[in-house]
């Protein structure tokens, strides 16, 4: 049996929708379930193996994607919200029942990704959102209680799904927060 990576990429990826403007996540709670509401498309979704993102029972990754935070607004039960860590780069707003993460926020203006709300769009009924497009802190799942050993068929999985795995963020990103941290020191200019 293929190795369990997330429930939303191990049948396959669905593909996202050009035309798409959001929808509501819910956590998983019975009754009285938080929701917020996106409405926008996500950016930048991908798998995350850190100890901090919320994954479902028996998975080995998160899948999280970002959106502006002014796109973001708590509709339903926002009081069942609390921050997991208010000392963390990302204060993610989790549900005290089910434990579930609703949004991550970034509060430091001076972030690269000041602005942008990190969410679980598998959380919503709505199809079309931003596919996952690589997988991040593979390594960090070691953290978790992953076999060291069996990186490497991990890492084949991930490659085999589509998901270029990364030990911190992909390339992409990785410059874009360099980027900015060299044009707020003054070494790259405009
Ligand atoms: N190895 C660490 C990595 C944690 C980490 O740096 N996570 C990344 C990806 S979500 C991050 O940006 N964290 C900021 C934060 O959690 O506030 C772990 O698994 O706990
Ligand atoms: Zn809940
Ligand atoms: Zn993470």
């Amino acid at each position: 049996m293929a190795i369990a990576i997330h429930p939303s990429v191990d049948n396959g990826i669905a593909p996202g929708r050009d035309d798409f403007a959001g929808g509501t996540l819910s956590c998983k709670c019975a009754q009285s379930p938080v929701k917020v509401k996106l409405s926008a498309q996500t950016l930048h979704n991908h798998a995350c193996g850190c100890t901090k993102c919320w994954k479902p029972p028996g998975a080995l990754f998160a899948v999280i994607a970002v959106v502006p935070r002014d796109k973001v607004e708590v509709v339903e039960n926002g009081d069942k919200l609390a921050i997991v860590d208010d000392k963390a780069t990302i204060q993610r707003h989790a549900c005290k029942d089910c434990g579930v993460h609703l949004f991550g926020r970034i509060e430091n203006k001076d972030h690269a990704f000041y602005g942008l709300d990190f969410v679980h769009t598998e959380l919503s009924k709505e199809a079309g959102w931003s596919p996952p497009g690589f997988a991040a802190f593979v390594s960090s799942i070691i953290e978790s209680g992953a076999d060291p050993a069996n990186m490497g068929a991990v890492r084949s999985r991930l490659r085999e799904l589509g998901l270029e795995p990364y030990d911190c963020l992909s390339p992409t990103l990785m410059d874009a927060m360099s980027t900015h941290a060299a044009k707020r020191s003054g070494v790259l200019k405009g």
